[in-house]
């Protein structure tokens, strides 16, 4: 059911907790979480519960609750009881967290949930049966793949839920509880897109991972995985690796800053002798072929900039995830996709292009927006599915752009993204209702 704009920040999230008659609160702390520093000394603590996986092909991704704690870590001083509507239950306010690691280096999150002191004996202290295991939820490839791993290191069951469900999910609460969530970017120019709560529905959704899935969504739990490609972040990010010699994802992102994509590419001019080819409303600009001037410059790969290889690789993955996106849009009539992975990472040269395909290829008739919280989409999906086990209300206050606790933020540690944005450092400032 659709939830009015008043409505819409409380959305019914049941904690895990619940199912095994305890408070949904387990004590965990915040440590400092550089990911090569995770056994250093605990800096800061906070009261955490709920924390929820999504464990992808390229990255895993977390969300997670904490109290605040900037006075205290009592918890008594940072939960509430609220009467209004919320007879007998109690609100912890606090934030959401987010943090990601390389899913190649999966030791390392462990190591940041052990930090985290999520341990066995507390959900058993909060009444799960001696015996039962301390879940958490995980959406992602690497629920499964990865359970066996979660169990034998840290005693704890991946409970899974299902990918798409949880991207969707993930969404739609954002785009209805987080007023600047959506944006669109076109000419280095980002927009805010005010969501119309009562007109959200359909649209589209373009969720580009390792791999590329696109999910025409009619509703809260109403969608239909129309199409997918496996020309995705994994793409870029390995090729990238192999014909520039990067060592990081960021690496190779900022190199794509300093190059020139037309030493390589080969333009309608280049195949026009300079000349636009106006019947067919091409300028002599257009890429007639991504790569396509490596096949006569009799050139070798040392002897190209590995600026210009990452911004033309770049351009024709975003360019090609633009356009299958738009002809799936089409299909099905859709004016407004949304798109959202770790792959965009707010970069200004990867959204102007998956815009600019979009607008092109629709001839200015469908959009293409992006999300803030980008790569989290599945993982906060997975939190709210917490729903399914017992009662915990969640209620956004208001997003905050750089939180306090982001100076020791879990994950890698990665540079800024060029535009400045630091998704994977956002916190929501929210409160949870137990009860
Ligand atoms: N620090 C990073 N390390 C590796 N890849 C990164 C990094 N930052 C961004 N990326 C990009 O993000 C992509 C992964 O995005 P995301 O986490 O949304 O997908 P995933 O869940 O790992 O993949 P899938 O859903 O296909 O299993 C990578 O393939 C890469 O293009
Ligand atoms: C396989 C998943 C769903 C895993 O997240 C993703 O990587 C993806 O959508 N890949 C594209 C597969 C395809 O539709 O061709």
């Amino acid at each position: 059911m659709q939830q009015t704009a008043d409505q819409q920040v409380h959305n019914l999230i049941r904690g895990a907790g619940k199912a095994k008659g305890e408070t949904g609160r387990a004590k965990m702390d915040i440590g400092n979480v550089e990911s090569k520093q995770i056994s250093e000394p605990i800096k800061s603590e906070a009261q955490i519960s709920h924390l929820a996986l999504d464990i992808g092909g390229s990255l895993i991704k977390l969300v997670y609750f904490s109290t605040n704690s900037d006075s205290s870590s009592s918890s008594s001083k940072d939960s509430v009881a609220v009467s209004s509507g919320n007879e007998g239950r109690t609100v912890l306010q606090g934030k959401l967290h987010f943090a990601k690691f390389e899913t190649a280096k999966i030791n390392d999150c462990i190591d940041f949930i052990r930090s985290k002191q999520l341990r066995l004996s507390d959900c058993q202290k909060h009444g799960a049966p001696a015996g039962e295991k301390c879940t958490i939820k995980a959406t992602g490839g690497g629920a499964y793949k990865y359970a066996d791993l979660f169990k034998e290191k840290l005693g704890i069951c991946l409970d899974k839920e299902d990918e798409m469900d949880c991207l969707v999910a993930g969404s739609n609460f954002l785009l209805k509880a987080v007023h600047t969530e959506a944006f669109t970017y076109m000419d280095g120019q980002k927009e805010f897109v005010q969501i119309d709560h009562d007109d959200l529905y359909p649209y589209m959704l373009v969720n580009i991972g390792s791999g590329v899935s696109m999910i025409k969504v009619d509703g809260p739990g109403k969608f239909e995985r129309v199409s997918g490609t496996n020309v995705g972040g994994g793409t870029f990010w390995g090729l990238g690796r192999l014909l520039t010699k990067c060592k990081s994802f960021d690496e190779l992102l900022e190199l794509s800053h300093r190059g020139n994509n037309r030493v390589i590419d080969m333009l309608v001019g280049d195949i026009y002798g300079g000349m636009d080819y106006t019947k067919i409303g091409l300028s002599s600009t257009t890429i007639a072929s991504s790569f396509g001037k490596a096949i006569s410059d009799n050139k070798e790969l040392e002897d190209y900039k590995p600026e210009d290889i990452s911004r033309s690789l770049l351009r024709m993955i975003s360019n090609n995830i633009g356009q299958i996106s738009y002809l799936n849009a089409l299909r099905f009539g859709l004016k407004r996709i949304f798109f959202a992975g770790f792959f965009i990472r707010g970069h200004a040269y990867t959204m102007d292009t998956i815009a600019v395909a979009v607008h092109f290829w629709s001839k200015g008739e469908a959009k293409a927006m992006f999300l803030k919280h980008e790569g989290f989409l599945g993982a906060l999906g997975s939190f709210m599915s917490y729903e399914k086990h017992g009662f915990l209300n969640l209620k956004v206050h208001q997003l905050v752009q750089q939180s306090p606790v982001d100076a020791y933020h879990g994950g890698d540690k990665i540079h800024d993204p060029p535009n400045g944005e630091l998704n994977e450092n956002r916190s929501i400032d929210c409160s949870i209702c137990l009860s």
